[in-house]
């Protein structure tokens, strides 16, 4: 579940007096998700309904980035990606409150999130990062990650005594927290506004199609082909088993390489930013492990698929990208 405020109907209602979108009709939580409260909403004007996500923005997204996330929604969307507008209130606002919480109103997009991606589809993805990459790169904004890989390490660190608690392979499977990884990492790599969390659950698609990129809220500057890593390491291993699909791995890089294509010190990189990519999944399910109640509402991700992804990188190497 993912509904941390129950907002009323009249507070949902007084919510949406702020902004021309018609009268309030039905508002559902959202169960999916895991950061921060969203609902289903659905208004009438001139008896046509339209539907939005109301987005209530919880602790972990930091209020003060939340103008950076949503301009990017505004900026990628008016330049034709499959990405949601930010709807803006009657003064122009991106964003209000509720409860004493930052909130956004945004555009509802179709589509579902697959689980078992095809290659086709992974194709898809690879186009639509590339597109993201490149309608990015005249976007004024900037924010540092606050995910980078020493904050990662670090964050790593401050719970390693407690690995144990969660899988006594994984103080093994990382040795000194991914120190390593960050001794070798790239600086010189092409930058610039990646999303840095496009996992199967933050596509939405209708057949092959991409209908929808959502949940910008890790939207930073860094590495292009660190976030290409990061998709790569999200799509590319079987839920069940966790075993690489190299059809699908490939699929998203032919796609991605068909608008942007990569050089080849990108290409070289990829088996060290990959690892990287995937100790940041480690890293932040490693803290949420021990901050999430065991039988708490939201269901805890399992730092040791990412570990084991990373291991995988390791052994690897170029092996895992060669198409
Ligand atoms: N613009 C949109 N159009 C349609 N559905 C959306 C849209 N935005 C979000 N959703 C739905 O809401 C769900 C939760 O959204 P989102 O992934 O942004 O939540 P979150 O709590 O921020 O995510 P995460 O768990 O990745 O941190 C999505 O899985 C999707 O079903
Ligand atoms: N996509 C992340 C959650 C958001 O950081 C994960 O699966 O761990």
């Amino acid at each position: 579940m993912a509904v941390y405020t129950h907002l009323t109907a009249a507070e949902i209602a007084e919510f949406l007096d702020a902004y021309d979108v018609g009268d309030l009709r039905s508002a559902k939580g959202i169960a999916e998700g895991v950061s921060n409260s969203n609902w289903l909403i659905e208004t009438e004007r001139a008896h046509a309904s339209q539907r939005f996500i109301l987005t209530v923005f919880e602790a972990r997204t930091e209020a003060d980035d939340l103008p950076y996330f949503l301009s990017l929604l505004d900026h990628l969307a008016a330049k034709g990606l499959p990405v949601p507008r930010t709807i803006h209130t009657r003064d122009g606002a991106l964003m209000r409150e509720a409860r004493g919480k930052p909130c956004a109103l945004i555009e509802f997009l179709p589509g579902v999130s697959v689980d078992e991606p095809e290659p086709a589809q992974a194709r898809a993805v690879g186009i639509a990062l590339a597109d993201l990459h490149l309608a990015a790169e005249d976007f004024p904004q900037s924010r540092a990650s606050s995910l980078s890989l020493p904050i990662c390490v670090q964050m790593l660190r401050d719970n390693a005594a407690k690995f144990d608690e969660i899988d006594p392979q994984l103080d093994t499977i990382i040795p000194d927290c991914g120190a390593g990884v960050l001794e070798h990492w790239p600086v010189d790599l092409p930058a610039g506004t990646i999303h840095s969390d496009l996992f199967p659950d933050n596509v939405l698609s209708v057949g092959d199609r991409v209908t929808g990129l959502i949940d910008f809220y890790f939207a930073c500057s860094g590495i292009l082909a660190y976030d290409l890593a990061v998709t790569h390491a999200a799509w590319s291993f079987d839920l069940a088993d966790n075993a690489f699909r190299p059809d699908v791995g490939h699929a998203l890089i032919e796609g991605y390489e068909s608008c942007r294509p990569l050089s080849d010190a990108e290409r070289g990189a990829l088996p060290l930013l990959a690892q990287g990519a995937c100790l940041r999944f480690v890293a932040t399910r490693v803290e949420d492990w021990f901050a999430t109640p065991v039988d708490g509402l939201v269901r805890r991700k399992n730092p040791m698929q990412f570990a084991h992804r990373l291991a995988f990188y390791r052994a690897q190497g170029e092996a895992a990208f060669t198409l």
